[in-house]
């Protein structure tokens, strides 16, 4: 369970409070006005942001003094973060190992959850060699490979035209959520929300709101909310 206790972050004139709790296994959509404070509320959880003040905590222990690679958290970006000059089994063995060595078992994970992502016999290839749809599937795969409980999406498939991105939604889902790891997205998109989210966090005016149930807060949006959706 992640929780959020009196957390105050600031930067510069800018300032986001946050007091919460997610429960285990919550697939939940971060929302809200552009400079609204979506990013910085993931940066914080993540670690790659201190807090001015209160605590992060998952399961009971405390994260907030933690660099982020001690947290029990992976983290999926726009950009994929795949390292160019390295072929898929290389970049997905980093997941597994921070030198990114490989043995017959290692190759054996990887092979089986390039299957997972649709990704079957692509191990040699570079990324410039996958098209970006396969790029999202490669780094989705190196966060399974992680294997750590919370998952943070920070719009990693906003480039990708809504078909595609619906059917990296699902998959994204299917593999991460159905596992039990506990999902925190940042989306630009209703449908996004509607499709995959059990819960949202509407971030504005410096608050993270609790996370609420997405069905309801999408069908009767508050004001802050249908003025985002356009409605
Ligand atoms: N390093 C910084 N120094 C000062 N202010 C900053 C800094 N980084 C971000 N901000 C401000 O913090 C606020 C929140 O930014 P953030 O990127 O978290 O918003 P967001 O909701 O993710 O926006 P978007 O939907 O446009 O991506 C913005 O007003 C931004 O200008």
């Amino acid at each position: 369970m992640l929780r959020l206790e009196k957390l105050e972050i600031r930067q510069g004139d800018f300032a986001l409070a946050a007091d919460w709790v997610l429960p285990d296994g919550a697939v939940c959509a971060v929302m809200g006005p552009s400079g609204g404070g979506k990013s910085t509320l993931l940066a914080a959880i993540a670690g790659f942001l201190a807090p001015d003040a209160g605590r992060v905590s998952w399961d009971g222990r405390e994260l907030t003094a933690l660099r982020p690679a001690q947290r029990p958290i992976s983290i999926l970006f726009q950009d994929n973060n795949l390292f160019p000059h390295l072929s898929i089994e290389r970049n997905l063995a980093l997941g597994i190992d921070p030198k990114g060595r490989l043995d017959a078992d290692r190759r054996t994970r990887i092979a089986q959850v390039l299957e997972r992502v649709g990704l079957r016999g692509m191990e040699a290839r570079r990324p410039a060699a996958l098209s970006g749809g396969q790029q999202s599937r490669a780094a989705l795969a190196r966060v399974l490979l992680m294997d750590r409980p919370l998952v943070l999406l920070d719009e990693p498939f906003a480039a990708l035209g809504p078909g595609l991105r619906m059917e990296m939604l699902d998959l994204a889902r299917a593999v991460l959520a159905g596992e039990g790891r506990t999902l925190l997205m940042v989306s630009h998109d209703p449908e996004d929300a509607a499709r995959i989210a059990s819960d949202i966090v509407l971030v504005d005016a410096g608050r993270a709101e609790p996370p609420a149930p997405a069905a309801p807060l999408l069908a009767d949006p508050p004001p802050a909310l249908r003025a985002y959706l356009g409605r």
